[in-house]
Protein backbone atom coordinates (compact mmCIF):
# COMPACT_ATOMS: atom_id res chain seq x y z
CA UNK A 1 0.00 0.00 0.00
CA UNK A 2 1.23 3.37 -0.79
CA UNK A 3 1.91 6.50 2.16
CA UNK A 4 -1.67 8.16 0.84
CA UNK A 5 -4.21 5.13 1.10
CA UNK A 6 -2.67 4.43 4.24
CA UNK A 7 -3.26 7.75 5.44
CA UNK A 8 -6.81 7.46 4.16
CA UNK A 9 -7.09 4.38 6.25
CA UNK A 10 -5.23 5.91 9.34
CA UNK A 11 -7.86 8.43 9.13
CA UNK A 12 -10.70 6.27 10.48
CA UNK A 13 -8.83 5.61 13.08
CA UNK A 14 -8.19 1.68 13.61
CA UNK A 15 -8.02 0.31 16.87
CA UNK A 16 -5.19 -1.94 15.60
CA UNK A 17 -2.23 -0.75 13.36
CA UNK A 18 0.46 -3.27 12.60
CA UNK A 19 3.73 -1.69 11.30
CA UNK A 20 7.37 -1.89 10.47
CA UNK A 21 9.11 0.86 12.23
CA UNK A 22 10.26 3.06 9.23
CA UNK A 23 6.89 3.49 7.93
CA UNK A 24 5.62 4.04 11.32
CA UNK A 25 7.64 7.00 11.72
CA UNK A 26 6.87 7.96 8.19
CA UNK A 27 3.07 8.50 9.22
CA UNK A 28 4.11 10.04 12.77
CA UNK A 29 6.10 12.90 10.59
CA UNK A 30 4.18 13.37 7.64
CA UNK A 31 0.41 12.51 7.77
CA UNK A 32 -1.71 14.70 8.99
CA UNK A 33 -4.39 14.61 11.88
CA UNK A 34 -2.51 11.12 12.63
CA UNK A 35 -1.51 11.10 16.35
CA UNK A 36 -1.25 7.87 19.19
CA UNK A 37 -2.41 10.14 22.25
CA UNK A 38 -4.45 7.00 22.77
CA UNK A 39 -2.52 4.35 22.31
CA UNK A 40 -2.97 1.53 24.87
CA UNK A 41 -0.76 -1.49 23.88
CA UNK A 42 2.72 -1.53 22.28
CA UNK A 43 3.66 -4.95 20.46
CA UNK A 44 7.04 -5.24 19.50
CA UNK A 45 7.42 -8.90 17.53
CA UNK A 46 10.82 -9.80 17.18
CA UNK A 47 12.04 -7.35 19.48
CA UNK A 48 15.89 -8.18 19.65
CA UNK A 49 16.04 -7.39 16.31
CA UNK A 50 13.49 -4.01 17.04
CA UNK A 51 16.12 -2.56 19.03
CA UNK A 52 18.87 -3.64 17.08
CA UNK A 53 21.43 -1.13 15.24
CA UNK A 54 19.18 -0.67 12.66
CA UNK A 55 16.17 0.01 13.87
CA UNK A 56 16.69 0.81 17.23
CA UNK A 57 17.16 4.44 16.45
CA UNK A 58 13.29 4.68 15.06
CA UNK A 59 12.22 3.08 17.60
CA UNK A 60 13.49 5.37 20.21
CA UNK A 61 11.97 7.94 17.92
CA UNK A 62 8.49 6.42 18.06
CA UNK A 63 9.06 5.29 22.15
CA UNK A 64 9.44 9.24 22.55
CA UNK A 65 6.13 10.41 21.00
CA UNK A 66 3.79 7.60 22.31
CA UNK A 67 1.80 7.70 25.76
CA UNK A 68 4.36 6.81 28.84
CA UNK A 69 0.86 5.04 30.72
CA UNK A 70 0.68 2.08 28.16
CA UNK A 71 1.28 -1.51 28.35
CA UNK A 72 4.25 -3.19 26.04
CA UNK A 73 4.53 -6.35 24.72
CA UNK A 74 7.64 -7.75 23.65
CA UNK A 75 8.26 -11.42 21.81
CA UNK A 76 11.23 -12.86 20.19
CA UNK A 77 12.62 -16.21 20.35
CA UNK A 78 16.14 -14.48 20.91
CA UNK A 79 16.70 -11.45 23.58
CA UNK A 80 19.39 -9.50 24.01
CA UNK A 81 20.52 -7.51 26.51
CA UNK A 82 19.29 -4.12 24.57
CA UNK A 83 15.69 -5.31 25.29
CA UNK A 84 17.37 -5.54 29.39
CA UNK A 85 18.00 -1.71 28.43
CA UNK A 86 14.74 -0.80 27.05
CA UNK A 87 12.91 -2.22 29.92
CA UNK A 88 15.06 -0.20 32.36
CA UNK A 89 14.43 2.83 29.70
CA UNK A 90 11.02 2.67 29.18
CA UNK A 91 9.04 -0.11 30.96
CA UNK A 92 7.07 -0.12 34.66
CA UNK A 93 7.37 -3.00 36.67
CA UNK A 94 8.51 -5.20 33.39
CA UNK A 95 7.56 -9.51 33.69
CA UNK A 96 9.59 -11.61 32.03
CA UNK A 97 8.24 -15.00 30.47
CA UNK A 98 10.21 -17.58 29.37
CA UNK A 99 9.82 -20.84 27.87
CA UNK A 100 13.20 -21.77 28.85
CA UNK A 101 16.15 -20.01 30.18
CA UNK A 102 18.17 -21.85 27.38
CA UNK A 103 17.37 -21.01 23.62
CA UNK A 104 16.34 -24.18 22.25
CA UNK A 105 15.30 -26.14 18.94
CA UNK A 106 12.71 -27.48 18.77
CA UNK A 107 12.82 -31.71 19.28
CA UNK A 108 11.07 -32.20 15.80
CA UNK A 109 13.82 -30.62 14.08
CA UNK A 110 16.88 -32.89 12.81
CA UNK A 111 20.20 -30.90 12.64
CA UNK A 112 23.15 -31.61 10.58
CA UNK A 113 26.21 -30.61 9.25
CA UNK A 114 28.24 -31.34 6.17
CA UNK A 115 31.99 -30.57 6.66
CA UNK A 116 34.29 -29.81 3.12
CA UNK A 117 37.00 -27.63 1.92
CA UNK A 118 35.44 -23.84 0.73
CA UNK A 119 36.16 -24.49 -2.42
CA UNK A 120 34.12 -27.52 -3.33
CA UNK A 121 30.98 -25.28 -1.26
CA UNK A 122 28.77 -25.44 -4.64
CA UNK A 123 29.36 -28.52 -5.48
CA UNK A 124 28.15 -29.55 -2.38
CA UNK A 125 24.84 -27.60 -2.34
CA UNK A 126 24.03 -28.85 -5.64
CA UNK A 127 24.59 -32.36 -4.86
CA UNK A 128 22.48 -31.57 -1.68
CA UNK A 129 19.34 -30.33 -3.84
CA UNK A 130 20.31 -32.88 -6.29
CA UNK A 131 19.64 -35.53 -3.00
CA UNK A 132 16.47 -33.53 -1.11
CA UNK A 133 14.91 -33.26 -4.82
CA UNK A 134 10.96 -33.33 -3.95
CA UNK A 135 11.85 -31.90 -0.78
CA UNK A 136 10.72 -27.78 -0.42
CA UNK A 137 13.91 -26.42 0.85
CA UNK A 138 14.88 -22.94 2.37
CA UNK A 139 18.68 -22.31 1.35
CA UNK A 140 20.12 -19.15 3.43
CA UNK A 141 23.17 -17.22 2.14
CA UNK A 142 24.97 -13.93 3.70
CA UNK A 143 24.52 -11.78 1.13
CA UNK A 144 22.07 -10.63 -1.28
CA UNK A 145 24.51 -10.80 -4.41
CA UNK A 146 25.28 -14.85 -3.28
CA UNK A 147 21.34 -15.30 -3.16
CA UNK A 148 21.41 -14.26 -6.75
CA UNK A 149 24.21 -16.21 -8.24
CA UNK A 150 22.79 -18.95 -6.69
CA UNK A 151 19.92 -18.92 -7.59
CA UNK A 152 20.75 -18.48 -11.22
CA UNK A 153 23.08 -21.69 -10.55
CA UNK A 154 20.60 -23.69 -9.58
CA UNK A 155 18.37 -22.93 -11.92
CA UNK A 156 20.97 -23.77 -14.61
CA UNK A 157 20.92 -26.68 -13.71
CA UNK A 158 17.39 -27.39 -13.99
CA UNK A 159 16.01 -26.83 -10.47
CA UNK A 160 12.88 -24.33 -9.70
CA UNK A 161 15.01 -21.94 -7.54
CA UNK A 162 13.93 -18.58 -6.60
CA UNK A 163 15.72 -15.94 -4.83
CA UNK A 164 14.49 -13.83 -1.98
CA UNK A 165 16.20 -10.91 -0.93
CA UNK A 166 16.53 -6.94 1.01
CA UNK A 167 17.42 -5.72 -2.95
CA UNK A 168 14.00 -6.68 -4.34
CA UNK A 169 11.31 -4.37 -4.30
CA UNK A 170 8.03 -5.02 -2.28
CA UNK A 171 6.13 -6.43 -5.13
CA UNK A 172 8.73 -8.58 -6.49
CA UNK A 173 9.88 -10.19 -2.74
CA UNK A 174 6.09 -10.56 -2.52
CA UNK A 175 6.09 -12.38 -5.88
CA UNK A 176 9.13 -14.79 -4.69
CA UNK A 177 7.04 -15.53 -2.02
CA UNK A 178 3.94 -17.14 -3.64
CA UNK A 179 5.46 -18.88 -6.09
CA UNK A 180 7.30 -20.59 -2.94
CA UNK A 181 3.96 -20.80 -0.95
CA UNK A 182 2.31 -22.20 -4.11
CA UNK A 183 4.94 -24.84 -4.92
CA UNK A 184 5.43 -23.36 -8.39
CA UNK A 185 9.26 -23.10 -7.30
CA UNK A 186 9.92 -25.79 -4.22
CA UNK A 187 13.88 -23.83 -3.69
CA UNK A 188 14.22 -20.36 -2.15
CA UNK A 189 17.37 -19.05 -1.78
CA UNK A 190 17.40 -16.20 0.40
CA UNK A 191 19.44 -14.19 2.86
CA UNK A 192 17.93 -13.42 6.31
CA UNK A 193 15.43 -11.34 5.23
CA UNK A 194 13.59 -14.86 5.57
CA UNK A 195 15.01 -15.59 8.70
CA UNK A 196 12.06 -14.31 10.71
CA UNK A 197 8.50 -14.59 11.08
CA UNK A 198 7.84 -16.51 7.78
CA UNK A 199 5.33 -18.94 8.49
CA UNK A 200 5.23 -21.66 5.23
CA UNK A 201 3.85 -25.05 6.91
CA UNK A 202 5.66 -26.92 4.01
CA UNK A 203 9.11 -26.50 4.34
CA UNK A 204 10.80 -29.84 4.90
CA UNK A 205 14.47 -28.42 4.95
CA UNK A 206 16.57 -25.58 5.87
CA UNK A 207 20.22 -25.07 4.54
CA UNK A 208 22.99 -22.83 5.68
CA UNK A 209 24.05 -22.63 2.79
CA UNK A 210 26.48 -19.17 5.08
CA UNK A 211 26.86 -20.79 8.51
CA UNK A 212 25.07 -17.74 10.70
CA UNK A 213 27.69 -15.58 12.39
CA UNK A 214 25.07 -14.92 15.10
CA UNK A 215 24.15 -18.03 17.04
CA UNK A 216 20.88 -16.69 17.15
CA UNK A 217 20.35 -16.15 14.09
CA UNK A 218 20.62 -19.65 13.61
CA UNK A 219 17.82 -20.21 15.92
CA UNK A 220 15.45 -17.97 13.64
CA UNK A 221 16.58 -19.39 10.58
CA UNK A 222 16.11 -23.24 11.34
CA UNK A 223 13.03 -22.11 13.15
CA UNK A 224 11.56 -21.74 9.46
CA UNK A 225 10.80 -25.90 9.24
CA UNK A 226 9.51 -28.31 12.07
CA UNK A 227 6.88 -25.21 13.16
CA UNK A 228 3.92 -26.66 15.12
CA UNK A 229 5.02 -30.20 16.02
CA UNK A 230 6.03 -30.80 12.66
CA UNK A 231 9.16 -32.40 11.43
CA UNK A 232 12.26 -31.02 9.54
CA UNK A 233 15.58 -30.56 8.82
CA UNK A 234 18.14 -28.38 9.08
CA UNK A 235 21.61 -28.91 7.23
CA UNK A 236 24.60 -26.40 7.95
CA UNK A 237 27.21 -26.56 5.85
CA UNK A 238 31.05 -26.02 7.32
CA UNK A 239 34.09 -25.12 5.28
CA UNK A 240 37.29 -25.37 7.03
CA UNK A 241 36.70 -21.39 8.21
CA UNK A 242 33.72 -22.40 9.74
CA UNK A 243 34.27 -24.79 12.77
CA UNK A 244 34.23 -22.16 15.48
CA UNK A 245 30.83 -21.06 14.86
CA UNK A 246 29.65 -23.99 14.71
CA UNK A 247 30.76 -25.23 18.01
CA UNK A 248 29.64 -21.71 19.51
CA UNK A 249 25.94 -22.27 17.79
CA UNK A 250 26.42 -25.97 19.23
CA UNK A 251 27.21 -24.71 22.66
CA UNK A 252 24.19 -21.70 22.16
CA UNK A 253 21.37 -24.56 21.35
CA UNK A 254 23.18 -27.10 23.91
CA UNK A 255 23.07 -29.71 21.41
CA UNK A 256 25.51 -31.44 19.28
CA UNK A 257 24.47 -31.82 15.35
CA UNK A 258 24.74 -35.08 13.06
CA UNK A 259 26.87 -35.07 10.21
CA UNK A 260 24.25 -35.26 7.62
CA UNK A 261 24.86 -38.87 5.32
CA UNK A 262 25.79 -38.26 1.88
CA UNK A 263 27.97 -40.96 -0.39
CA UNK A 264 31.55 -40.66 -1.05
CA UNK A 265 32.79 -37.18 -1.85
CA UNK A 266 33.88 -39.18 -5.13
CA UNK A 267 30.41 -38.94 -5.78
CA UNK A 268 29.50 -35.14 -5.46
CA UNK A 269 32.88 -34.57 -7.55
CA UNK A 270 31.02 -36.12 -10.09
CA UNK A 271 29.05 -33.17 -10.45
CA UNK A 272 32.14 -31.00 -10.22
CA UNK A 273 32.32 -30.57 -14.45
CA UNK A 274 28.42 -29.48 -14.59
CA UNK A 275 28.18 -27.60 -11.67
CA UNK A 276 31.33 -25.27 -13.07
CA UNK A 277 29.48 -24.94 -16.28
CA UNK A 278 26.29 -23.51 -14.36
CA UNK A 279 29.28 -21.34 -12.38
CA UNK A 280 30.41 -19.67 -15.65
CA UNK A 281 26.98 -19.36 -17.26
CA UNK A 282 25.79 -17.94 -13.78
CA UNK A 283 28.38 -14.84 -13.74
CA UNK A 284 27.66 -14.09 -17.01
CA UNK A 285 23.76 -13.80 -16.23
CA UNK A 286 24.73 -11.46 -13.03
CA UNK A 287 26.91 -9.23 -15.42
CA UNK A 288 23.99 -9.40 -17.69
CA UNK A 289 21.55 -8.39 -15.33
CA UNK A 290 23.75 -5.52 -13.85
CA UNK A 291 23.99 -3.61 -17.27
CA UNK A 292 20.42 -4.08 -17.48
CA UNK A 293 19.98 -2.63 -14.05
CA UNK A 294 22.31 0.68 -14.68
CA UNK A 295 19.79 0.43 -18.42
CA UNK A 296 16.68 0.77 -16.15
CA UNK A 297 18.11 3.22 -14.11
CA UNK A 298 19.22 5.35 -17.29
CA UNK A 299 15.60 5.65 -18.46
CA UNK A 300 13.87 5.77 -15.58
CA UNK A 301 16.07 9.11 -15.22
CA UNK A 302 15.39 10.07 -18.62
CA UNK A 303 11.81 9.83 -17.48
CA UNK A 304 10.28 7.12 -19.16
CA UNK A 305 7.84 4.58 -17.90
CA UNK A 306 8.19 3.71 -14.43
CA UNK A 307 6.74 0.25 -15.07
CA UNK A 308 10.17 -0.85 -16.80
CA UNK A 309 11.53 -1.37 -12.81
CA UNK A 310 9.36 -4.15 -12.25
CA UNK A 311 11.30 -6.74 -14.02
CA UNK A 312 8.75 -9.48 -13.68
CA UNK A 313 8.28 -9.74 -17.32
CA UNK A 314 11.98 -9.81 -18.27
CA UNK A 315 12.94 -12.50 -15.47
CA UNK A 316 10.14 -15.11 -17.19
CA UNK A 317 11.78 -14.57 -20.39
CA UNK A 318 14.86 -14.99 -18.42
CA UNK A 319 13.48 -18.38 -16.55
CA UNK A 320 13.10 -20.00 -20.10
CA UNK A 321 16.23 -18.89 -21.68
CA UNK A 322 17.90 -20.62 -18.61
CA UNK A 323 15.73 -23.43 -19.40
CA UNK A 324 17.26 -24.01 -22.51
CA UNK A 325 20.44 -23.89 -21.38
CA UNK A 326 19.91 -26.34 -18.20
CA UNK A 327 19.51 -28.82 -21.05
CA UNK A 328 22.38 -28.17 -22.82
CA UNK A 329 24.19 -28.87 -20.10
CA UNK A 330 22.32 -32.24 -18.81
CA UNK A 331 23.60 -33.28 -22.45
N1 LIG B 1 -1.70 -23.80 19.86
C1 LIG B 1 -1.53 -24.05 18.59
N2 LIG B 1 -2.08 -25.14 18.03
C2 LIG B 1 -1.90 -25.42 16.73
N3 LIG B 1 -1.21 -24.67 15.88
C3 LIG B 1 -0.64 -23.55 16.37
C4 LIG B 1 -0.77 -23.20 17.74
N4 LIG B 1 -0.10 -22.04 17.94
C5 LIG B 1 0.43 -21.71 16.76
N5 LIG B 1 0.12 -22.60 15.81
C6 LIG B 1 0.52 -22.58 14.42
O1 LIG B 1 1.92 -22.69 14.40
C7 LIG B 1 2.47 -21.92 13.34
C8 LIG B 1 3.56 -21.00 13.92
O2 LIG B 1 2.96 -20.02 14.74
P1 LIG B 1 3.55 -18.55 14.83
O3 LIG B 1 3.83 -18.03 13.45
O4 LIG B 1 2.65 -17.76 15.70
O5 LIG B 1 4.92 -18.86 15.57
P2 LIG B 1 6.05 -17.87 16.09
O6 LIG B 1 6.43 -18.33 17.43
O7 LIG B 1 5.64 -16.45 15.91
O8 LIG B 1 7.25 -18.22 15.13
P3 LIG B 1 8.52 -17.31 14.70
O9 LIG B 1 8.69 -16.24 15.71
O10 LIG B 1 9.63 -18.30 14.66
O11 LIG B 1 8.18 -16.84 13.34
C9 LIG B 1 1.34 -21.16 12.71
O12 LIG B 1 0.98 -21.82 11.52
C10 LIG B 1 0.23 -21.26 13.74
O13 LIG B 1 -1.03 -21.26 13.13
Amino acid sequence: MDMMSQAIALSKKPHIIVATPGRFQDHLENTKGFSLRNLKYLVMDEADKLLDMDFGPVIDKILKVIPKERKTFLFSATMTTKVAKLQRASLMNPVKVEVSSKYSTVSTLLQYYLFFPLKHKDCYLVYLCNELAGNSIIIFTRTCNDTQRLALLLRNLGFPAIPLHGQLSQTKRLGSLNKFKAGNRNILVATDVASRGLDIPLVDVVINFDIPANSKDYIHRVGRTARAGRSGKSITLVTQYDVELLQRIEHVIGKKMDLFPIGSKDDVMLLQERVSEAQRIATLEMKEEQQQKKGSKRIRSEGNDDDFRDREDRDIIQYNKLGKKAKKIRR
